[in-house]
């Protein structure tokens, strides 16, 4: 792409106390795009782009959004910039149409209240009150509040936790309509299933730390090293015989027998050189199975990281490799 990029974000950095919750985060969302930040709970995602929104100053880095400075230029930043945090909260009694009337008092030219309840399917709840909507509207009224100034660019966090399945879906097209309407976003989620469906590219984050970055097929195929290839010999061969039928083959980082089959980890032509390399030592396939990587594997593969694993500190970044 040849247009200026919407947000450009290089080696931000930023501790709280002795967490160093973002170590070193650079990245480049483009317009149009849905670009995804994706890291499990306390990874750095929400302090990274409340840095990108202006609401926290990096300890060091720089961001530019829209050509503009966050810092230093906060009050342009919110005219282009639509914010959907985590955990919004409403007055209870405020009713639906009330509360986008209210922030659409906060800009010179807002969207159309009805309109952008209607493009968040809410139309039939404009009259009601905060405390009745369910989860999923709550979380679409908080869009709706995110795109009211008109924004060039929305941050949406954690936009579906919380959501049961069907709400989560409704939401997720509702994302697309809004980037099909020409706003660009980011969206913060530590969901796999989000990430793949709703992101042109994904910035995995783990420990503060850009792991990744590229359209999620991109990602899985940069993990596609841990191909697993599980293969059914059609006669019986010995455990050790189907091992040593794989002596020189490149690429091979794990094979093992499991109840009768051979099961090898590897990546690069692994997949071809096993079955020549088989075939060569006359062990013939009842049944074949590739396991393919998917966004879940390339992520535990390229981030090290356990959903419990600790949160980074100043002192662990210094002594321990970056994962
Ligand atoms: N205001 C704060 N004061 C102190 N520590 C903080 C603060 N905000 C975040 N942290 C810590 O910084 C680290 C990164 O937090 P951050 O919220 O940026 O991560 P996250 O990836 O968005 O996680 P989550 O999905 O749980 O919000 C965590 O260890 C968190 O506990």
């Amino acid at each position: 792409m040849t247009t200026t990029p919407v947000v450009r974000a290089e080696h931000l950095r930023k501790a709280y106390g002795s967490t160093l919750a973002v170590a070193d985060v650079s990245l480049t969302v483009e317009r149009g795009e849905i670009y995804g930040i994706l890291g499990r709970n306390g990874a750095g995602k929400t302090t990274t782009v409340e840095m990108v929104a202006g609401l926290r100053r990096p300890d060091a880095g720089t961001v530019d959004v829209l050509g503009l400075d966050p810092t230093t230029q906060a009050a342009a930043l919110h005219e282009q910039v639509g914010l959907q945090l985590q955990e919004s909260a409403l007055p209870d009694r405020l009713r639906v149409r009330e509360a986008l009337d209210l922030y659409a008092s906060f800009y010179a030219d807002p969207a159309d209240p009805a309109d952008l309840l209607d493009l968040l399917g809410l139309g039939a709840k404009r009259d009601t009150a905060f405390t009745d909507l369910s989860g999923g509207q709550k979380q679409r009224l908080s869009v709706a509040l995110a795109l009211v100034g008109r924004p060039q660019l929305a941050i949406l966090d954690e936009l579906t936790t919380g959501l049961d399945p069907h709400a989560r879906r409704e939401t997720w097209a509702v994302v697309e309509a809004i980037r099909d309407a020409g706003v660009t976003i980011l969206l913060v989620t530590h969901l796999m299933e989000e990430a793949e469906r709703l992101c042109d590219r994904i910035a995995l984050i783990a420990s503060g730390r850009v792991a990744a970055v590229g359209t999620p097929a991109e990602i899985v195929a940069l993990a596609q090293g841990e191909q697993v290839l599980r293969v059914r010999p059609a006669t019986p061969v010995a455990d050790d015989a189907l091992l040593a039928a794989l002596a020189g083959v490149p690429d091979v980082r794990e094979a093992v027998v499991e109840d009768r089959a051979l099961v090898v980890r590897g990546g690069g032509t692994v997949v071809q050189d096993v079955l020549v390399a088989l075939a060569r030592h006359d062990v013939r396939a009842a049944d074949v199975r590739l396991e393919r990587a998917s966004l879940e594997d390339a992520f535990v593969s390229l981030t090290g990281a356990g959903p419990d694993d600790p949160a980074p500190s100043l002192q662990a970044a210094t002594t321990a490799p970056e994962a």
